[in-house]
């Protein structure tokens, strides 16, 4: 499972618009559909090999897609045929389908599978999960290669309604842009590996998938409090800010403080009494302060957030330092990170609908922070609208304490000034990098390892 990196991702109303601008801009729909068309056959000549191909078309437009494919194909002497669900319904998929000069055969339990299936019948315009009789009918086809136009159909291309397609792809084609069915659960495993076919279609990056991780090198004339000085409040449970300041430090920060711990995890990090947080959180060279991991609600947490708050310092709120923080977090602008995982998003913010983008959003636009909410598709949002998807991550990530890791990550990027948004993104993906390094057996501590 993978997707392209730095790929936009558009929901089916700013596709729409997207289309919409094409054709003021000259480039008719039956061109971005030649050019679909184009792609899909590209990518079904090379995923068959030479073995046959049959695609099934829909009614739409993701079905004329289908009808291109096989024109095109035919036309290149490969074995291809088509199967269709209803007739096209839309003008460009009847022209499309006019293309084809080939026999269509009728989708039902009866048809005959070939070694890769072309799943054209429907995409973005999908408005209701697929019915069990037409289920069963693709069951028989989940042993073969599958290729997905656009998105495998049955699923809700913009990822507010939970429907899981009854074919799982092992190639999905995006069109134009990727859809946020391709990043968010519980569909995106079922895309398989996405690719990127551009047709033309000038998306905005608003919304897109991770930039691939840059190199963290300091520049020639660093030193250790302009690469970023980092205090990180440890709670009861000191373990969990352990890890967050060893990975503050592993992931570039200059200096270190671990505060309310004698236990440092490295020699290089301070680790003093939280008598002086005081006197830090006054510090100038102080560029963030990361907070929650290993730290339980009740009157210490609070009492550390609201002196935290009160600095005006960039923060890195996590856990319970998420709710502590809430009453006061769009009072006034800063530079906030705040990274809850799924019930720790669910109780900070009980009132949201919409896919797990509209809601990281939401959170962002009413905390005036930067939110990432984990999990295997983490998201991650800011208060302007910008959002980045990290599917599909690592899933070696999903063990105790890698959360922690991340907080301290954040504050990493975080203490070296600059956008927060920038700075949670570079954190998510240095935190994938790690994971993906090591991999097998993966515990949270070897993420702050040399
Ligand atoms: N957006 C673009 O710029 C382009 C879009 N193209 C294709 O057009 C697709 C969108 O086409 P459409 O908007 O026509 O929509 P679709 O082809 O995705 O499907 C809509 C049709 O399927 C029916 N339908 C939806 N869900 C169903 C269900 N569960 N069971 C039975 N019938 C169902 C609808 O009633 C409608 O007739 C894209 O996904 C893409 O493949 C391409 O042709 C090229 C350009
Ligand atoms: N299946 C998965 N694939 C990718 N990343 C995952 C997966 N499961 C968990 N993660 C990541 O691992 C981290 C777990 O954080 P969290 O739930 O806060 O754990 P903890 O509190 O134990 O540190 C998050 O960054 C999350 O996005
Ligand atoms: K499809």
């Amino acid at each position: 499972m993978s997707v392209p990196a730095d790929a936009p991702i558009l929901t089916t109303k700013a596709m729409r618009e997207a289309e919409a601008a094409c054709a003021i801009q000259g480039t008719s729909l039956s061109e971005l559909m030649e050019l679909a068309g184009a792609a899909v056959a590209d990518t079904a000549r090379r995923m068959a090999a030479g073995a046959p191909i049959l695609i099934l078309c829909g009614p739409g437009n993701n079905g004329g897609d289908g009808y291109v494919a096989a024109r095109l194909l035919a036309e290149r002497g490969a074995s291809v045929r088509v199967a269709a669900l209803a007739e096209p319904v839309t003008d460009l998929a009847k022209a499309a389908r006019a293309g084809w000069s080939g026999p269509i055969e009728p989708l039902n339990g009866r048809l005959a599978p070939a070694p890769l299936i072309v799943d054209a019948l429907f995409g973005v315009g999908s408005s209701r999960p697929i019915s069990d009789e037409l289920a069963v009918i693709l069951g028989h086809f989940d042993d073969r290669r599958i290729l997905a136009v656009d998105v495998p159909s049955g699923v809700d291309s913009d990822g507010g309604a939970n429907w899981t397609p009854p074919l799982s792809a092992d190639v999905t084609l995006a069109l134009g842009a990727l859809k946020p069915a391709h990043v968010l659960l519980p569909t995106a495993p079922a895309c398989g590996r996405v690719l990127l076919a551009p047709i033309g279609i000038s998306a905005s990056k608003a919304i897109g998938t991770l930039p691939k991780p840059g190199t963290a090198k300091p520049d020639a004339t660093a030193h250790k409090f302009n690469r970023g000085m980092v205090l990180v409040f440890a709670g009861p449970m000191r373990g969990a800010a352990a890890l967050s300041a060893a990975a503050a430090l592993r992931a570039g920060a200059g200096y270190v403080v671990l505060e309310g711990s004698e236990r440092a995890p490295f020699s290089a990090i301070i680790a003093e009494s939280d008598e002086r947080f005081g006197e830090r959180l006054n510090d100038p060279r102080v560029g963030a302060v990361v907070i929650g991991p290993g730290f339980p609600a009740g009157d210490e947490l609070l009492f550390d957030v609201e002196a935290a708050l009160d600095s005006n310092k960039a923060l890195v709120l996590d856990a319970a330092a998420i709710d502590a923080a809430l009453p006061r977090l769009s009072e006034t602008p800063r530079n906030a990170i705040l990274t809850p995982h799924e019930g720790e998003f669910a109780r900070a913010f009980p009132q949201l609908y919409g896919s797990k983008i509209d809601r990281a959003k939401a959170a962002a636009a009413r905390t005036q922070a930067v939110v990432i909410y984990k999990g295997a598709d983490t998201i991650i949002a800011a208060p302007d609208g910008r959002v980045a998807a990290a599917w599909p991550g690592s899933p070696w990530l999903a063990t105790a304490g890698t959360g922690d890791v991340l907080a301290g990550a954040c504050g990493a990027m975080l203490a070296r000034g600059g956008d927060a948004f920038d700075a949670a993104v570079a954190a998510v993906g240095w935190h994938i990098a790690q994971a993906a390094r090591i991999g097998p057996g993966l515990v949270a501590d070897d993420l702050v390892r040399e």
